[in-house]
């Protein structure tokens, strides 16, 4: 149940025929995800689809993000990558949620940084699809400030039926006829 090293029976899956273009800025896929949504707090990053099984984030650090005197928050780093990762969806058109992630902070995040992260598709084991990312300086070949490996889980549109708050299910189905993820 701890393990996130790749399994001997994974495989990379296929980018689905209609993944968006690479270059494609990747549209937010609840409006108010604190990762990519349209939220004052949150983090608002812009993750575009790669070539292959890939995707790139935008992370820029604001004074918001401090968890020390002008240096980013561990835990929001780990955020951003969650939806980085979790973006691969878009790539797959297949819904999966974070099962586990593991994230290797190399290099302290100072305000006013952008944080360029790159995500890809390691392989994928029934429902275990399993990813990596690294996250670099304020440039894409900029100083490596994080790495990290998510194990992400398949689900079907009743996990989030069942578990979410019924008014924002109820409310995200009068809005777009309930969609989390492509
Ligand atoms: C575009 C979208 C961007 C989205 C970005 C943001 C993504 C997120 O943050 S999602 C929110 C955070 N995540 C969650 O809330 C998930 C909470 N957890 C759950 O709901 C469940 O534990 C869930 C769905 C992951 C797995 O439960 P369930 O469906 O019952 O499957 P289960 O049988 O337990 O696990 C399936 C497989 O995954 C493995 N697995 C599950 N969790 C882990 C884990 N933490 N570590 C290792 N393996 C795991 C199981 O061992 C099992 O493996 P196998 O098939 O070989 O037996």
């Amino acid at each position: 149940m701890n393990s996130i090293e790749l399994p001997a029976d994974a495989e990379l899956p296929s980018r689905h025929p209609k993944a968006p273009a690479p270059g494609t800025e990747l549209p937010v896929h609840y409006q108010r995800c604190f990762g990519c949504g349209d939220v004052d707090a949150g983090l608002h990053l812009k993750i575009r689809a790669g070539e292959g099984l890939t995707v790139t984030g935008l992370f820029q650090v604001t004074e918001h993000h401090q968890g020390a005197p002008g240096l980013a928050h561990g835990g929001l780093l780990a955020a951003a990558f969650d939806e980085t990762l979790g973006s691969l969806n878009w790539l797959l058109h297949t819904t999966t949620v974070t099962g586990r992630l593991e994230t290797d902070f190399r290099r302290p995040v100072p305000v006013d940084s952008t944080l360029h992260i790159l995500a890809k598709v390691d392989g994928l084991a029934g429902r275990k699809l399993y990813v990596s990312a690294e996250g670099r300086l304020n440039a894409v070949d900029g100083p490596l400030a994080l790495t990290a490996r998510g194990l992400f889980v398949k689900v079907g549109i009743e996990h989030f039926v069942k578990h979410g708050r019924p008014q924002d299910i109820a409310e995200a189905v009068d809005e777009r006829g309930f969609e989390v993820n492509p």
